[in-house]
Order: C-alpha cells, then sequence, then structure tokens
C-alpha cells in the first residue's frame, strides 16, 4: 500500500499568482482523480509532486520519503505523463523509450530492449516501433506517452490533462491502459473532465483556486447534493433572469434546448423537477463563485 501526504503546500509565481494555496492532501494506492477547471492549480501540483517546481512552502511525503529534498529517489519510483509531451523531432517510438529507460537507470541493454518491446505492444503500437513520434495522431501520442510513464515499475504516476482532444475510442483505450496499472501504486489522474473521473476513480478531490473543494468518493460526494439538484428546460435568453433569482449550478444544451440545475432543499419554481445529482453538478457546485459564497 503505498501512501502520499501533501501538507500545507504554497507555491507563488514571479508574477505574483498563488497556484497553490496552503494545500493538504492524503492519497493513497489506486486511481485517484484530481478534478478542477483550468487555472484552479493542478498541473502547479502536478509538477511539483514530479519534483519539477520547489514549492514555497509544504512538504510532501511518498510511503515516508521526503520527495521535495529527496527528489533523485522520488524520481526512481515515478511515472510522469505531463499536459504537453515534447519529443524531438525525428526520434522513433523504440528509440524514444530505449532512451527514457537509459534515464531510469535501466543500463542492461538486454533488459532494456525487453522492456521497450513489452511496452509497446501493450500500448498497441510495436508496428508502428519505427515510425517518428512526431507523426503520431494525438491518440498515439498519448499512448507512447503512458509507455514512457511506465517504464522501471513506477509507484506514483502522474497523468495530467491525458485525455483532452482524443476521440471516444483513443480516450477508451487509453483509459483501459491505466486501469491495468498494479495494486500497490497510485495513479494521480488530473483532468477537468468529470466523465474521466467517474468511469476510472475510486477516489477524487475537487480543486479550485489553489485549494481543495471536496476529497472524499464520487458516491460519497454525490450523497452531498442528494435532494438538492432540480432541473428546468427554459428559454435561452431567460438564462439571466434564473441566475439571478435562484443558485443555478450549470446550464447546458441538450438537444438544442437550455437545461439549467439548480440547488435547491424544495422545489425552487414552478416547472422545475427533482434531479439524482451527477459528479458534473457537484463539480459546478463546489467551483462555481456564486455557491462558494454561501
Ligand atoms: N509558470 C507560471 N508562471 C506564472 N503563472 C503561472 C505559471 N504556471 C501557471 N500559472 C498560473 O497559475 C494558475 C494555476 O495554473 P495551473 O496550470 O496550475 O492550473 P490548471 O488547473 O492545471 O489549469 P489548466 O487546466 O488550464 O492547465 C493559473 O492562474 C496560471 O495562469
Amino acid at each position: 500500500m503505498s501512501n502520499l501526504i501533501i501538507k500545507n503546500l504554497t507555491k507563488t509565481y514571479p508574477n505574483g499568482v498563488k497556484a497553490l494555496d496552503n494545500l493538504s492532501l492524503e492519497i493513497n494506492s489506486g486511481m485517484f482523480g484530481l478534478l478542477g477547471p483550468n487555472g484552479a492549480g493542478k498541473s502547479s501540483l502536478m509538477r511539483t509532486l514530479a519534483t519539477l517546481q520547489i514549492p514555497d512552502s509544504g512538504s510532501i511525503t511518498l510511503n515516508g520519503t521526503d520527495i521535495i529534498n529527496e527528489s533523485e529517489q522520488l524520481r526512481r519510483v515515478l511515472g510522469y505523463l505531463p499536459q504537453e509531451f515534447g519529443v524531438y523531432p525525428k526520434i522513433t517510438a523504440e528509440d524514444l523509450l530505449d532512451h527514457m529507460a537509459i534515464l531510469k537507470g535501466i543500463t542492461n541493454k538486454k533488459e532494456r530492449t525487453e522492456t521497450v518491446n513489452y511496452l509497446l505492444q501493450k500500448v498497441n503500437l510495436y508496428e508502428k516501433r519505427k515510425k517518428a513520434v512526431k507523426s503520431f495522431s494525438g491518440g498515439m501520442k498519448q499512448r507512447i506517452g503512458i509507455a514512457q510513464a511506465l517504464i522501471g515499475d513506477p509507484k506514483l504516476i502522474i497523468v495530467d490533462e491525458p485525455t483532452a482532444g482524443l476521440d471516444p475510442g483513443e480516450r477508451n483505450r487509453f483509459h483501459n491502459l491505466l486501469a491495468d496499472v498494479g495494486e500497490n501504486v497510485i495513479v494521480i489522474l488530473s483532468t477537468h473532465i468529470v466523465e474521466d473521473v467517474r468511469e476510472l476513480c475510486t477516489d477524487m478531490a475537487i480543486m479550485n483556486e489553489g485549494k481543495i473543494m471536496y476529497k472524499g468518493s464520487p458516491d460519497n460526494v454525490l450523497s452531498e447534493l442528494d435532494g438538492l439538484v432540480w432541473q428546468k428546460t427554459i428559454a435561452r435568453k431567460d438564462i439571466d433572469e434564473y441566475v439571478k433569482n435562484f443558485k443555478v449550478i450549470s446550464n447546458k444544451m441538450v438537444s438544442g434546448k437550455t437545461v439549467i440545475h439548480v440547488l435547491s432543499t424544495s422545489s425552487p419554481a414552478e416547472g422545475f423537477t427533482q434531479v439524482e445529482p451527477d459528479l458534473e453538478d457537484v463539480f459546478f457546485a463546489k467551483t462555481s463563485a456564486n455557491f462558494l459564497s454561501e
């Protein structure tokens, strides 16, 4: 059982933006979803966990090891798939993985070849191993990205916004790959896509403005909103009126019509029906300025 403890982490960039604000969080083995809107600070947290940047204050320990001061130890057991996965222009899939395996300390050539071939097969890119990674589609690039993150039996795997821009088939393949990762490994999936968390994660947190707004299982977070979510289909032009009068947590187009969700302990007005809360409601409820001010 692995255990990651983050305590009172703060990070302010030179331009004055406080991306992490006294953030504390504990994560155990399994798939953990970190959900938050753009700019919430997810990438800042992921980069700090990957020891690519140093926080102003706070501590992080993985299985008791202080990873801010002992970053070398962390890097040996870390698999990291950053948001932007840049590669040298002409490098082939096979050479890229071989190179990453050297960096991970696999010096034995035979062992490295076995590892690389195994991973290429696992992510279904063995046939393309001699092709330049640059020429790959978005989904193929993500798969080579996850392959390099899996080199060397990592204990902590961080994937930052992995499915943005993937088509449904590629997204599915990517999910299956992650679901295969071993039991004792911590996988942190940072995303603004609620579906990814619902489908994959047993534990999750919602982040906004550098802070954790919620931590728990997706099921528990849903039960918090039981009986509080009401829905109505309205005319698009009336939306401002509803926002003014009710605690509107979301509005979206469904079959060309505007459907709003409102939080209320009883029926807000005529024409509203009560609906089962979904994770998206929770996400909006925990991150919308409207609701936070309450
Ligand atoms: N290197 C940097 N220098 C200055 N400000 C930064 C830097 N990196 C991030 N920020 C700012 O810090 C805040 C948090 O950004 P961060 O990228 O961590 O959020 P995020 O939740 O990952 O969002 P996104 O999904 O858009 O990547 C934002 O206001 C962002 O503009």
